[in-house]
């Protein structure tokens, strides 16, 4: 199986308020995009695309390896896999799609996406159980309800999907259209999404005590 990965870069990260686009932000001195150009390589996927912001692509092409492609991205997160897509050529039989902004996602957690598209899913994501009770709130911010959570799962990247079933999913999309990821964007168009176990390593650094965190984590 061929498959090539998209990390999708392109976002300002407002709510982790640094001082550049977060996926430059560096961690251990690196970063953030080159830790998850590291993943997908890592766990066997060695042909990348990454959407990066318009007006960074030099800050971008002077951190990556050369034989990244960089693609300018969108103004949210649908549009920059959009236009990474249309990079991938009809060669690769399998698409997957990570965030820069997951830098120590295990290039095991790759490994086990591949294998689920190996073994005939169309589309498959990384899923952890939520852990806290988790409650429903009314306008007010008084608790309305107290949800079941055992069906619920947080979802993680990379998510794997087969390349035409991400590029049939995509074509069929409005063009303005803003899902949350991937695994919705084909599931809106009908496909199916399976699910394989993902990795608390793999936590999406959004607010500064997440890179605090990862910072630890590194450091150990
Ligand atoms: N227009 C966008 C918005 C987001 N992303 C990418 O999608 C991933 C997940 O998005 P998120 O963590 O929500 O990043 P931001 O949109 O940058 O964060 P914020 O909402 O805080 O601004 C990130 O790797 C981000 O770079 C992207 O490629 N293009
Ligand atoms: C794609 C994603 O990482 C899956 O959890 C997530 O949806 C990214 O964006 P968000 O705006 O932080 O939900």
């Amino acid at each position: 199986m061929h498959a090539v990965g998209i990390v999708a870069a392109a976002g300002s990260g407002l709510r982790l308020g640094a001082d550049r686009p977060k996926a430059l932000v560096p961690l251990a001195d690196r970063p953030l995009v080159c830790w998850a150009v590291d993943t997908l390589r890592d766990g066997g996927v060695a042909d990348v695309v990454v959407a990066v912001p318009g007006d960074e692509l030099c800050a971008f092409a002077t951190v990556l390896p050369l034989d990244v492609r960089l693609v300018v991205g969108g103004s949210t997160r649908t549009a920059s896999v959009r236009a990474a897509l249309a990079a991938v050529g009809t060669g690769a039989d399998a698409v997957l799609v990570h965030d820069a902004a997951r830098p120590l996602t295990p290039p095991d957690l790759v490994v086990r996406v591949l294998e689920a598209l190996s073994a005939g899913a169309r589309a498959v994501v990384p899923v952890l159980p939520v852990v806290d009770t988790t409650v429903v709130v009314d306008d007010d911010g008084g608790v309305a309800d107290t949800v079941d959570r055992s069906v619920l799962r947080r979802v993680q990247t990379p998510q794997g999907f087969a390349r035409d079933a991400l590029v049939d999913a995509y074509a069929w999309l409005p063009p303005d259209a803003e899902l949350t990821d991937d695994a919705a964007v084909v599931r809106a168009a009908g496909v199916p999404v399976a699910t394989v176990a993902g990795d608390e390593r793999g936590a999406k650094v959004t607010v500064p005590h997440d890179l605090a965190l990862a910072e630890l984590q590194v450091s150990r």
